[in-house]
């Protein structure tokens, strides 16, 4: 790769529209596109998925979970899925949430972002809980690789304020000490980092921090109740630097692939048109 990802994600938003779909074979959408609960039902859900979407959105998610479930086999799936994705021009974003201690996250980080890996994508997300500097590896593996972090800030999940909310000795919201690493690693890139946050589109207040010059991958929208509305809301000023992202709610349109195609349309011109561009 010649650029970095921060640099091919804003290209890709501007070309394709701001959108991430997210593959994430649930096995209610398994049974919904008329698969079995099997590695063949999973391979046909998740290449049909990846086929009829990746031609069009700015980056696909595959959630990695409703892949390991199946062991290797599942995981081999997950490898042809992302060789399908970027085959077609789509970036890959691999939901997998890795975060250990600096040697530990150096493994990880050979995994997924050395793009000599049989598993490289372009994007890893991951949890900042053993400290932020516990990632450095995946950040400087990133940054050779030409590769991309979302660090997670402010999930979706309603049981996130919990911790992310807390005050860290220093006075500082532990979220807002998140957004503020990724803004130090993203220091003079040039359209936008490559280190980005996890902010969902359920959270209830805007945060004055988003500002980090790196993308904000926006979970939550549609079947965790998310709209258009609410990323308006809460990221006015940063719009264009929001990378809205859908599973289900997209995945639902399934299996005819010209309705996913359009799905996805609808959904990355709705966020398009909110000046996210
Ligand atoms: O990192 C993520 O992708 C993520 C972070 C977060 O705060 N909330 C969240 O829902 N996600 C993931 O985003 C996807 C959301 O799926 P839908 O609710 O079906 O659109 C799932 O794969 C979640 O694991």
């Amino acid at each position: 790769m010649t650029e970095p990802f921060g640099t091919r994600l804003r290209a890709a938003m501007d070309a394709r529209g701001p959108l991430c779909a997210g593959i994430d074979p649930h096995v209610g959408l398994l049974t919904a596109w008329g698969l079995d609960d099997t590695v063949d039902g999973l391979r046909r859900f998740a290449l049909g998925a990846a086929e009829a979407l990746a031609p069009t959105v700015a980056a696909i998610k595959p959630q990695s979970a409703f892949f390991e479930r199946f062991g290797s086999a599942g995981v081999a799936v997950l490898e042809e899925t992302i060789t399908v994705c970027r085959e077609a021009g789509s970036l890959v974003v691999l939901d997998v949430k890795r975060g250990d201690i600096g040697s530990t996250a150096q493994a990880y980080a050979d995994a997924y972002l050395d793009q000599r890996s049989p598993i490289a994508v372009d994007a890893i997300t991951a949890s900042p809980y053993l400290g932020f500097g516990s990632l450095d590896p995946m950040i400087e593996t990133a940054r050779r690789n030409d590769a991309g972090v979302f660090v997670l800030a402010l999930t979706s999940n309603p049981e996130g304020p919990e911790f992310q909310h807390a005050t860290k000795p220093d006075g500082r919201m532990v979220a807002a000490s998140v957004l503020d690493s990724l803004r130090a690693a993203n220091a003079g890139a040039d359209p936008l980092g490559s280190f980005g946050a996890v902010v969902g589109a359920t959270i209830a207040e805007p945060v004055p921090e988003l500002d980090i010059n790196g993308p904000l991958l926006v979970p939550g929208i549609g079947a965790q109740g998310g709209t258009a509305d609410d990323v308006r809301r809460l990221f006015g000023d940063v719009l264009h630097q929001v990378l809205p992202s859908s599973s289900r709610e997209i995945l639902g349109a399934g299996p005819d692939p010209a309705a996913l195609a359009a799905a996805a349309e609808q959904a990355a011109a709705s966020f398009a048109a909110l000046g996210a561009r």
